[in-house]
């Protein structure tokens, strides 16, 4: 059975049968070799250690005990080799972290008391390879932080950068102060646990919203790293990034890392070479002209590093742009990646695989680290990932991390959180224009099934049992991953989007249950299920109204790249066809809106309300509405709110002659709305008013036609 390892290793030959964990052990070097790797030994070997049995003989390069195996260590930085044979155990590493890497890949290959006869070589391509808590939002808690250290350990990731940017004692005014008692406290448990999982804690300061180019702030900033030394830290960065003003200056920056440099990391001895963000950290605001990004290249000392995010602020890596940043900064530039960070998109999670980044790369880059999700555990599926890619590039396999991943995260549930994690991995609209996949083997029967439909042609019936399975399994998995005790972290921290995934499964499985009803011509049942999906419809919206509020993007998205729409295109379809098959007249309800139309024009009164991206809108008529007068139609809200803009167009440009548009704040006393018509286009002056309702009113007293091409209003 192929051995699976997380990270790949380099090298890796099985070179006999399974052995059962021999009955006695005979540790040999384990007072010389790394402390942390003799402690997962004694606890993987516990009740086994004797004077005489088994060899397990480990140490670091330069040990007596490992002398004669030391030529087999490749000469790089956390490398290792390991040997078992039916005698022995030989683990050597090239240095602490090297034996501590080798011990976490035999605790991967005991399994139920057995150990592969094996010969692996094994070491990281990429240098400084983990994590930088970078986001905006809320930081990930101690427990939070607890669980990450140790997920590092067991993946072989060595950096977890500490820069998360609502941290006030990270970034301006407050990077000046010592942090309270309490949270320097649990500050040093955290360096203390990162030290014992072989993890370089580096703690970020962001001073450059504020920092003043003198001696006092100069004077401050060191002193602040001296107290994060005098917690335990032995890794620091300066971020200058999202900043405006006399901190962007490149001079002054290089300057500081300088004296930072010379007068902190190198006096200490101790120090891990200086990590910086620069405030141009994306080619797209590179500005070759100013030479912000040379400035650096020339002046900063050659042992910082200088983080980039790659061509643009969210991006995939590739060669082109690493051998465009290494030559404008003189050094192989530090990645900071911006997945599977949601700061922007936080009614989204990103549970898919990692990808897109060039595997050809390693020796371009000194390091690379993942901005996560305020979502923790959540983050380990791309984390898991990004282990996987920065150990072995060139054989890094997306999808291979991914179902490792899930396992790793979720032993015995994997299958519902793979359910789960296939059909929440896109962004949906963003501003950086991020997407990724999602849904992909679904996508193409959902599209064929669509297209079936609509063409009125047979629907092919295996897409339809497809597709009945999916929506059944995605319910399933709903239910199993709520009551899971797997992860209660993970769980209780994307409970919501677990919860609005059930509903989405139940209301997949409902339109599917209509189509049935028209295949049998079943009226009673099509009606009760079309009633079924209009509330669930109203489930999801409420969900996502009263879910993970937040002033950027509130709300509660599943499958929103393919199974949302698929869900509304097919109920949407399936009513037209209800109506036109019976004669009937249900509204053609495309996506839930909870505000009402009101109106006492007869062809008006059914047609269906809109609501998309904050936009409410009145589906357009192509047909010619006849008004009688005092004729009205009127928008009505589901509470009174602000809005951004209101917009009516009734194909007349001579609107304003007899028709007014007007609100209410109270659903009673309604006012003009001043507006000014742009050809047939009436926009309305926004007031501060709350408005609970606007209507479009025939005020002329005779009976009036026109076009219903636009009613929107804007939330
Ligand atoms: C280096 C970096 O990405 N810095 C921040 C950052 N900055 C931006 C920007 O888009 N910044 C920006 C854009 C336009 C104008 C000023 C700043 C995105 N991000 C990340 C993702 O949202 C965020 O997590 C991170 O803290």
């Amino acid at each position: 059975q192929e051995i699976m390892l997380q990270p790949r290793p380099q090298d890796m030959k099985v070179i006999g049968k399974s052995l059962t964990l021999p009955e006695h052990v005979q540790l040999i070097g384990a007072d010389n070799a790394d402390t942390d790797a003799v402690n997962i030994l004694k606890d993987l070997f516990a009740g086994r250690m004797a004077k005489k049995g088994f060899k397990v003989i480990i140490g670091e390069k330069g040990d007596k005990a490992v002398k004669k195996y030391a030529r087999l260590v490749p000469q790089k930085p956390e490398a290792y080799y390991l040997s078992i044979d039916d005698k022995k155990l030989v683990l050597v590493g090239s240095d602490e972290r090297g034996t501590f890497y080798g011990m976490q890949t035999v605790s991967q290959l005991l399994k139920e008391g057995n150990l592969p006869q094996i010969n692996i070589t094994d070491y990281p391509d990429v240098r400084y390879r983990g994590v930088v808590e970078g986001f905006y939002g809320k930081p990930w808690s101690y427990e939070d932080r607890v669980s990450q250290l140790k997920f590092y350990g067991t993946n072989k990731l060595n950096t977890y950068i500490y820069g998360p940017k609502n941290d006030p004692f990270h970034s301006s005014p407050n990077w000046r102060k010592p942090y309270p008692q309490e949270e320097a406290a649990r500050m040093a448990e955290l360096v203390k646990l990162a030290k014992s999982n072989k993890v370089d804690f580096v703690w970020a300061i962001h001073p450059g919203q504020d920092i003043r180019w003198n001696d006092e702030d100069r004077e401050l900033l060191l002193q602040k790293f001296g107290q994060m030394y005098d917690l335990g830290i032995r890794s620091f960065a300066v971020f200058f990034d999202d900043i405006s003003g006399e901190g962007t200056d490149p001079l002054k920056q290089a300057e500081l890392l300088n004296y930072i440099d010379n007068q902190f990391v190198k006096v200490k001895k101790d120090v891990t070479p200086l990590v910086m963000c620069p405030t141009e950290y994306n080619k797209s605001w590179a500005n070759l002209e100013k030479g912000y990004l040379r400035t650096l290249g020339e002046k900063l000392n050659p042992s910082i590093q200088i983080m980039w995010t790659g061509d643009r602020v969210v991006a995939d890596i590739h060669r082109d742009g690493m051998d465009w940043i290494n030559t404008q900064i003189k050094r192989p530039a530090y990645i900071w990646w911006n997945f599977p960070v949601t700061d922007y998109v936080r009614d989204h999670l990103l549970m898919g695989p990692v990808y897109g980044n060039d595997t050809d790369i390693a020796q371009t880059m000194s390091g690379f680290v993942a901005n996560p999700m305020e979502h923790a555990e959540a983050s380990k599926v791309a984390i898991y990932g990004v282990a996987d890619y920065t150990w072995n590039m060139e054989k890094y396999d997306p999808n291979a991390a991914w179902q490792g991943s899930l396992k790793a995260i979720m032993p015995t549930n994997y299958e519902a959180l793979r359910v789960f994690a296939s059909h929440n991995s896109d962004l949906g609209v963003n501003g950086h224009k991020y997407r990724r996949e999602e849904s992909v083997i679904i996508k193409p029967v959902t599209e064929r099934f669509l297209t079936a439909f609509q063409s009125e042609s047979a629907y092919p019936k295996d897409d339809f049992t497809t597709l009945e399975r999916e929506f059944k399994s995605i319910v399933v998995a709903s239910d199993i991953l709520l009551r899971s005790k797997d992860n209660d972290l993970l769980i209780k921290d994307i409970n919501p989007w677990i919860k609005q995934f059930g509903l989405l499964g139940q209301t997949g499985a409902a339109v599917m249950d209509m189509l049935r009803d028209l295949e049998t011509s079943d009226k009673e049942s099509f009606k009760l299920d079309y009633s079924l999906v209009k509330e669930l419809k109203e489930q999801m919206f409420e969900l996502d109204a009263t879910n993970n509020i937040n002033p950027w993007q509130p709300g509660v998205k599943v499958g929103s790249l393919v199974l949302v729409p698929f869900v509304n295109n097919l109920y949407a379809q399936a009513t037209e066809r209800y109506n036109k098959q019976f004669g009937e007249n249900l509204a053609v309800v495309y996506d839930y809106c909870p505000h009402t139309l009101l109106s006492n024009i007869s062809q008006v009164k059914s047609l269906p309300l809109q609501l998309k991206e904050k936009t409410v809108s009145l589906s357009p008529s192509n047909e010619v509405i006849k008004a009688d007068k005092d004729a009205f139609i009127t928008i009505q809200l589901l509470k009174a709110t602000k809005l951004r803009s209101i917009e009516f167009n009734a194909g007349k440009a001579n609107l304003l002659q007899w028709g007014e548009l007007q609100f209410t704040t109270d659903g009673e006393n309604w006012q003009a709305l001043a507006c000014e018509q742009d050809g047939e286009l009436l926009k309305a002056t926004m007031g501060k008013e709350s408005v609970k309702a606007v209507r479009f009113l025939n005020k002329s007293g005779v009976p009036q036609e026109f076009y219903l091409r636009k009613f929107t209003l804007g939330l």
